[in-house]
């Protein structure tokens, strides 16, 4: 199945059969749908078996940070899953990152996609400052970024706005994926560094991760459908 759709869905529920029932309210060829710490952490590879089935490409947001035998033991556990994509956060270093690419190796052309978490979307410069960082973030999450494509990897969560730059530096093959995305109107919540999906995409972002301004609409598909729209060309 190949899904054309720049947008991941961020399926971040307590309650399994309210996220089915969303799954099953959209259309698995408009987006692909992304299963973080919340949903793994109560209902396990259940939730990734049971989205599998409804035919969904899945995104397994698990952000590993750890020494490198457990992330590469860890990013094996996901490919044994069949998950699309896993990440783990640039912050565990070089090593790290390695042993992931390396222990995916064996899955050839099935292996998910491996990015790295830079700084979170949440994060601005006091909560850089509050770590002893005094790069701002966009300097910090380019170091990351740089040291995750020498690292093997194949690109980046970070934020839209950083895409322009990250487009240049890193080559158009480098993957660029980007929560923080708020279509006009919607709510900020916790997100600090955002951006529209248009100018996401027009900053050359690959895939948007869009949480509650979808799941927490009173119509979730027609609310991912008027994103796509909003992304046509207009001429
Ligand atoms: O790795 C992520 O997906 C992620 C990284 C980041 O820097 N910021 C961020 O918000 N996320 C995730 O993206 C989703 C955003 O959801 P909303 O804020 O509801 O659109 C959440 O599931 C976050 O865990």
């Amino acid at each position: 199945m190949s899904v054309t759709s720049p947008v991941i869905v961020a399926l971040d529920f307590d309650n399994l059969d309210s996220a089915l029932a969303l799954a099953d309210q959209i259309d698995s060829k408009s987006c692909r749908l992304k299963i973080g710490k919340e949903m793994f952490t109560r209902f396990g590879p259940e939730v990734i078996h049971a989205l599998h089935r409804r035919n969904f490409e899945l995104f397994l947001d698990l952000k590993f940070h750890d020494i490198p035998n457990t992330v590469a033991k860890a990013v094996t556990a996901a490919a044994d899953l069949g998950v699309w994509m896993v990440n783990v956060h640039a912050g565990g270093g070089a090593r790290m990152m390695e042993a992931a690419k390396l222990a995916l190796e064996c899955y050839g052309s099935t292996a998910p996609h491996l990015i790295a978490v830079t700084v979170l979307t949440s994060m601005d410069q006091s909560d850089l400052n509050g770590l002893g960082i005094q790069d701002t973030p966009s300097q910090h999450a380019a170091k990351l970024a740089h040291l995750a494509q020498s690292s093997g990897l194949g690109g980046v969560v970070c934020s839209a706005q950083e895409a322009v730059h990250f487009k240049q530096e890193f080559g158009k093959e480098f993957l660029l994926v980007t929560p923080g995305i708020r279509p006009v109107g919607s709510e900020q919540g916790d997100q600090r560094r955002i951006m529209t999906p248009i100018d996401a995409v027009n900053a050359g972002v690959d895939y948007m991760v869009i949480g509650r301004p979808i799941t927490q609409s009173a119509a979730p598909e027609q609310t991912l459908q008027h994103i796509l729209r909003s992304l046509e060309p207009t001429v």
